[in-house]
């Protein structure tokens, strides 16, 4: 007998597939189960979708035969598959796209058979049970937090935030949490996600440490630096419920776990929880909406499913819940021993420092060079961060007024003096340093500002005549993405800093987030201004938690927070930011903020999604967006009475590697009616995108919830 089942494979972003395909087999397979079918000449990997009553009016003859099952593994849970198909509709993407990247690459590549050998390399248990003996003793806070997210258990089931300072421990309650789901329920999971797991190697450690009573291999990673092998072991493990724990990046919130009790969502405000590519979707957001799926799948009742999320910093989105209502907020405002003595919360004191009372040209202000010197004097660690990697962002020559661009792309192409090159950080266009101007010939050609390179070299000749308690000279070290290019070599430097080796610590975002430094006592941030005068309405919001971040590396060791200090160099010293980091005081930041977005319709009080376009010419690019916003005019596609579409313009960086770029803003005040626009909207787009006069466009892709504009 045959059964017509429906098939969900991966289906190249465009293609008119969009939907499952038709297959038939002589079995009878569940939806969710995992299948090798005929694709075109190849065979490919596919997820059952749905079984149909009949063919569908189908001619059968015309139906292919699935090619196998991988019978070893239980079929994908039903929460898994609507929270794929609601990814896929959301974010505007096909169905077989998400579901398949949300696959372990190798699954797609092993026959039945290697996968049935990977299946019975089977994990001893070696569990025994808890010693709690050596559990620190809670804070008052972290007491107070965790008791006050387990009372809402009984009742609505809301995502909490916990609001909790750099420093206040909130790994510590994540842990808590997490464990008591853990007992309750031999078969219950846990998923922890992090915004970047390679800057926080000292993480997975303390989870392993913690679970290790569960025995071998009980906590699995799961994110993008891993082997393709160790990628789908992780895979596999959470799959079968062996792995209790999962800790993961945003790719993580598609793990298969059967059941999945408790998502923590750490340093949610984080911008890598946005996928930048194929469908674009918010890691967290979906946190959110997969905590509400398992709770109510009726297919495979587990009991609730909740979600935590975590920062200092909340994004204004979740803050915003938490004022209606909709999220329930856990506040921890203090420090781990902070003394009622020192600053609020145990917090470093803030310091601005006016440039324009400063030397003119000046890179570090005087005052902070004596601060910093007199930490190294003492023995203490200095932290100076500037958001640019490099030596000098342009090279530049005086005479004619030749500037390094980048052929390919509307950027200046960035000196890298060790290696004497400049290089584009947006096409990766590569050349060495010319010995003369191209344009005149002047051999006086300079670098112009200042990349974390050259502030290293920078820094060495400034503090030349410090000497360290032991009379040693000054040891200065740099962390940034070039400096971290080997594997292992982040790690390496991360060590180095926490064993005492380093004096002063110079980086870009990198260092300022996550890392629980210990003998660090001054932050400095030297370049900052830029952000408060952006045309991304989100540039205020991303600068004030990247510097109550920086700040959070100050001070963390109780005994010497007191006197702790955060260095901020600026301009505009008085802006209404630096009086809120001041006083470590985001609900007013927020305040602010909100108030001016309410006005302004943005989010979260508007919905957006942008539209983008490449092509070799502007003209084209924007042609197309522009046009297809036309049809959808003409057509008056449901909601369109809601939705403002805005005229198509270029992308802040116009050109890259010699592709003209441009976007169109979408608005509306409501997430329904735009949800509709745009599903409408894209067959609009396919059918624009065959016409003759936009043959040269290159891709277009659509960005709902958009966090840069
Ligand atoms: N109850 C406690 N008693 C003693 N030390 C604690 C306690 N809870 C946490 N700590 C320690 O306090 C330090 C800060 O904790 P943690 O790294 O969790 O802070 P955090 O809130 O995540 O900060 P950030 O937002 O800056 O990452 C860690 O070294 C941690 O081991
Ligand atoms: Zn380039």
């Amino acid at each position: 007998m045959s059964h017509w089942l429906q098939i969900v494979v991966a289906t190249p972003a465009h293609s008119a597939i969009a939907g499952p395909l038709t297959y038939r087999s002589a079995l009878l397979l569940r939806p969710g189960t995992l299948v090798r079918v005929p694709f075109g000449r190849r065979e490919v990997l596919g997820v059952v979708w749905q079984v149909l009553p009949d063919s569908g009016g189908m001619p059968e003859a015309s139906i292919r035969d699935i090619a196998g099952v991988l019978d070893g593994l239980a079929p994908l849970s039903s929460t898994w598959r609507r929270l794929v198909a609601f990814t896929a509709g959301y974010y505007q993407r096909s169905l077989g796209e998400v579901a398949l990247a949300a696959l372990p690459p190798q699954l797609r590549d092993l026959t039945t058979l290697q996968l049935t050998r990977r299946l019975k390399r089977t994990v001893v248990d070696t569990s025994h049970p808890q010693d709690t003996t050596d559990l620190i003793a809670l804070s008052a806070q972290q007491a107070c937090a965790i008791a006050e997210f387990d009372a809402e258990t009984s009742e609505k089931q809301r995502p909490a935030l916990l609001f909790g300072a750099t420093g206040s421990g909130k790994t510590e309650v994540y842990l808590r949490a997490a464990a008591k789901v853990l007992e309750q329920d031999p078969e219950a999971q846990v998923l922890v996600m992090v915004p970047e797991i390679n800057l926080t190697p000292q993480l997975q450690a303390r989870f392993e440490a913690r679970f290790a009573h569960l025995g071998r291999e009980r906590v699995v990673p799961m994110h993008s630096g891993l082997t393709p092998a160790q990628r789908l072991k992780g895979w596999l493990a959470a799959h079968s419920g062996q792995a209790r724990l999962v800790l993961g990046t945003r790719m993580a919130v598609f793990a298969s776990m059967p059941n999945l009790r408790l998502l923590v969502v750490d340093e949610e405000h984080d911008p890598s929880y946005k996928q930048q590519e194929g469908a674009r979707y918010s890691a967290r957001d979906l946190a959110v909406y997969r905590a509400r799926l398992e709770t109510r799948d009726r297919e495979h009742p587990h009991g609730a499913c909740r979600v935590l999320l975590g920062s200092a910093t909340p994004s204004l989105e979740s803050w915003q819940a938490t004022i209606v209502g909709r999220y329930q907020r856990l506040n921890m405002n203090e420090r781990i021993g902070a003394s009622p003595a020192g600053q609020p919360g145990g917090l470093p004191t803030v310091r601005r420092v006016d440039m324009n009372h400063q030397p003119k040209h000046c890179v570090i202000a005087p005052p902070l060079l004596a601060a910093i010197g007199e930490r190294v004097a003492r023995g203490e660690q200095s932290m100076i961060f500037l958001n640019r990697r490099g030596y000098a962002p342009v090279l530049a020559c005086h005479d004619c007024d030749w500037k390094s661009d980048c052929p390919h792309c509307s950027a200046y192409r960035v000196f890298h003096k060790i290696d004497r090159t400049l290089r584009c950080h947006h096409c990766g266009f590569t050349e060495r340093v010319p010995r003369a101007c191209p344009s005149c010939g002047n051999i006086d050609i300079a670098p112009v500002g200042r990349g974390t390179e050259r502030l290293e070299e920078h820094l060495a000749e400034l503090l030349a005549n410090v000497t360290r308690p032991d009379g040693g000279p000054v040891r200065i070290a740099r962390i940034d993405a070039d400096s971290t290019r080997l594997k292992g070599s982040l790690e390496s430097q991360l060590a180095s800093v926490h064993a005492g080796e380093v004096d002063v610590l110079v980086g870009t975002q990198m260092i300022a987030k996550g890392h629980d430094f210990r003998h660090i006592t001054l932050v400095a941030a030297i370049n900052t201004d830029s952000a408060l005068f952006s045309s991304d309405f989100r540039a205020p919001e991303r600068l004030f938690s990247l510097l109550m971040q920086a700040a959070g590396r100050a001070g963390r060791d109780a005994q010497r927070s007191a006197a702790s200090e955060m260095w901020v160099q600026t301009f505009h010293p008085d802006h209404p930011l630096f009086e809120a980091l001041k006083r470590h005081d985001y609900p007013d930041f927020a305040e602010q903020q909100l108030a001016e977005r309410q006005a302004a319709g943005l989010s979260p009080f508007g919905f957006s999604a942008l539209i983008r376009a490449d092509a070799k010419t502007q003209e084209v690019a924007q042609g197309f967006l522009n046009a297809a916003a036309e049809a959808a005019q003409t057509q008056q596609l449901p909601g369109h009475a809601h939705v403002m579409a805005y005229p198509a313009v270029p992308m802040t960086i116009q050109r890259v590697a010699n592709i003209e770029r441009a976007q169109m803003l979408v608005e509306s005040p409501s997430r329904k009616a735009l949800q509709g626009f745009l599903a409408a909207w894209q067959p609009l787009l396919f059918e624009t995108r065959r016409q003759a006069e936009f043959k040269s466009l290159v891709r277009w892709a659509i960005d709902v919830d958009p966090i840069a504009i």
